[in-house]
């Protein structure tokens, strides 16, 4: 696993997210943040989009990154000239390989999907270019047919192959089925795209992993059209945490991004958010609140700190005396038993009336009430 390359999608599939535009500052932070992190390759968006876009494609290219820099193209000549008129050294081009799709956007025909395909490589090759090939949709494709393009397109020059679960339709076994057969196929590497329609477009990346895939594309967040994309903080932490594989991400700034990315987006980060969700180190309920007063470990499957999170230990209807008591205490104030178990009821009580956990402030009133 050791070459595994992170491309991350934020400024393209993230920025597709319905609603979400990013301006030219929030662009230029990201793709700084993200290269400051140590993300190793950026798809920066589609030059075919037009002037604009190509001048904040620019902009990013001439930033002088560390990160590799690659344009999202169709199989269209005029969309690799638009690429290379941005300055950009590596292209993406994206060709639809499902039957679905090429009956809705080619009319059947599978012979000009070939050619257009080895046309627009040809171009791109001639122009110096790395080129990168998608087959979109391609987890719903026929499987020899996949294969065949996939093949086609190494042959034609192309430098890797895009698997792409477009929907989101795959789960975990039989991605990996999948992207095994290209990956044996294939003597060029294998990238995952995988959207999370049913909640599965981390595992499924992960099994792709597993099967051989050597670069992955993710977003901030998740961000990407319908219900997103693979999110970067969920890969590079599972990677990290759960197969011991560190990419040599700076982990303890994925909070940081994950705020830039959600302000830029106007959408903020849900609560339950995996990683970077600002309940993913809470704890509210009197035995996981007993338990990390004694030993984060025993409910965390890391330190918030590795993400540059924080823990947050919150009084409420769930709640048992040590995590009352661990907050007064904080506070100077000691309570007898009887007192405890008085002020406990009361805080149960009002975090029911309110429907939420209690404030600081709200846990000292009624402590004071009842010593
Ligand atoms: C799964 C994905 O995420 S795919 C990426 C989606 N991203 C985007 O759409 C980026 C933003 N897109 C845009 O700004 C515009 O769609 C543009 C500039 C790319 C094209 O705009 P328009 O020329 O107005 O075409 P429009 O978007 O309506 O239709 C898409 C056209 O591209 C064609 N097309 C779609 N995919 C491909 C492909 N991979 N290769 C070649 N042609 C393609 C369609 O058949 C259609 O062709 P037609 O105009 O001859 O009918
Ligand atoms: O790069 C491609 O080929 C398509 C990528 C994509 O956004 C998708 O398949 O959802």
């Amino acid at each position: 696993m050791s070459k595994l390359v992170i491309n991350d999608t934020t400024l393209r599939d993230g920025e597709q997210a319905a609603g979400v535009v990013f301006n030219l500052q929030e662009k230029i932070a990201i793709a700084q943040l993200l290269d400051a992190i140590g993300v190793h390759e950026l798809e920066v968006g589609t030059p075919a989009m037009g002037e604009t876009e190509q001048q904040a494609i620019n902009k990013i290219v001439n930033l002088g990154l560390q990160a590799q820099l690659l344009g999202w193209n169709r199989a269209v000549i005029s969309d690799i000239q638009a690429s290379i008129d941005c300055g950009l050294q590596r292209v993406h081009i994206s060709i639809p390989v499902s039957a679905i799709q090429i009956n809705a956007k080619f009319e059947g025909k599978w012979q000009l999907v070939l050619q257009k395909l080895r046309d627009s490589i040809s171009f791109a090759l001639d122009h110096g270019l790395f080129v990168s090939v998608g087959g979109e949709d391609g987890s719903r494709a026929e499987e020899k047919f996949l294969l065949d393009i996939a093949l086609y397109a190494q042959e034609c020059g192309a430098s890797r192959f895009r698997f792409c679960d477009t929907v989101g339709v795959l789960e975990p076994f039989t991605t990996y089925t999948q992207v095994e057969k290209l990956v044996k196929a294939l003597s060029i590497p294998v990238e995952m795209h995988t959207h999370n329609d049913f909640g599965l477009a981390t595992a499924n990346t992960l099994a792709g992993i597993k099967a051989g895939a050597l670069s992955v594309n993710t977003t901030v967040n998740g961000l990407g059209e319908r219900a997103g994309n693979a999110a970067l903080e969920e890969v590079v932490m599972a990677l990290k945490r759960i197969h011991n594989h560190n990419l040599g991400i700076d982990t303890a700034r994925l909070w940081e991004i994950s705020r830039l990315v959600a302000s830029a987006s106007g959408h903020n980060v849900h609560p339950w958010k995996a990683i970077v969700g600002e309940n993913s180190f809470a704890h509210e309920s009197g035995i996981h609140g007993h338990g990390v007063l004694q030993n984060p470990h025993t409910y965390e499957p890391f330190a918030p700190e590795e993400v540059g999170g924080e823990r947050r230990l919150l009084v409420g209807k769930h709640s048992g005396r040590h995590l009352l008591l661990n907050l007064l205490q904080q506070h100077g104030i000691s309570l007898n038993s009887e007192a405890t178990k008085s002020v406990l009821e009361a805080v149960r009580q009002a975090s029911m009336d309110h429907k939420r956990s209690l404030t600081t402030q709200e846990v000292l009133d009624l402590a004071q009430a009842h010593q």
